[in-house]
């Protein structure tokens, strides 16, 4: 895994999260002046860890933070290397393949990216695009769940999914999101430019990003549950996808 400068985790939420959970952080930013119990449980897991915490003025964490809303705390930790959109589509014409790419519309948990990249790599899936914000990144939780498939699976972090989706449109990728309304997944012939849209763990994929899908994919489902785990879901739909591109 190549690692390179500084992400940070922002916010008290995620930054207890990232605490609780085994998750390398290198240092603790978090803002001079606050109230000692709004940043207490922060403050008891990092030294817990025996983590350097650096009390700094409120402008170095906007600076930092790229004025996002940190509410006075942001973890730093070691960053991930991302690919860019082209980089996906390089390694499908590395392969002499039609691009099958996957969407992750705000993944939160990240042994679900973890376990949906180890599906990718398994199944021979060109790339991963997630967004940028509100959405799990490349974690150390992350890359041990997908048990090194992260190495060989490249994922692009963007800013605008809805930008992102329309640019790939234009550029011949034909484009299946997965919700409870849609053609039964077992007919999905994935030949061609495509890519496969996966949603968040609650809310499922936003409204204007189904809007921008060609076609919505389904999983039959005859128990009483309302939906599959979104990794197992992808990890059927992601099937269905090497199936139709590799007939027996
Ligand atoms: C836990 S589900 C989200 C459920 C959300 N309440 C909804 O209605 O979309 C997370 C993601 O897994 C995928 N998924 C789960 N069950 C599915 C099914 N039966 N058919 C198609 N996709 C499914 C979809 O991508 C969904 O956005």
């Amino acid at each position: 895994m190549k690692t390179e400068n500084t992400d940070f985790i922002i916010g008290r939420h995620p930054a207890v999260m990232a605490l609780k959970a085994d998750q390398e952080i290198n240092k603790v930013f978090v803002q001079a002046g606050l109230k000692a119990d709004a940043i207490a449980e922060i403050i008891k897991l990092a030294k817990q860890k025996r983590l350097v915490i650096s009390t700094v003025p409120k402008t170095k964490l906007d600076q930092l933070t790229d004025h996002q809303n940190h509410q006075g705390v942001a973890l730093a930790v070691a960053a991930y290397h991302y690919a860019d959109v082209d980089d996906l589509f390089a390694n499908a014409a590395r392969k002499n393949e039609d691009p099958f790419f996957l969407i992750l519309d705000e993944l939160e948990d990240p042994h679900n990216l973890g376990s949906i990249i180890r599906t990718a790599d398994a199944a021979g899936v060109h790339g991963i695009i997630i967004p940028r914000r509100r959405a799990v990144g490349l974690t150390s939780v992350v890359a041990k769940t997908s048990t090194g498939a992260l190495e060989h699976v490249p994922v692009a972090r963007v800013t605008n999914l809805v930008q992102t989706v329309k640019e790939l449109k234009n550029r011949g990728v034909w484009l299946f999101g997965t919700d409870m309304k849609g053609r039964d997944y077992r007919t999905w012939d994935a030949h061609g430019a495509v890519a496969l849209v996966i949603g968040n763990e609650g809310k499922g994929i936003s409204s204007l990003l189904k809007k921008n899908c060609d076609e919505m994919l389904t999983i039959p489902m005859v128990g009483h549950v309302q939906s599959l785990n979104a990794s197992v879901a992808a990890g059927l739909l992601i099937y269905q996808g090497f199936n139709s591109r590799h007939p027996l």
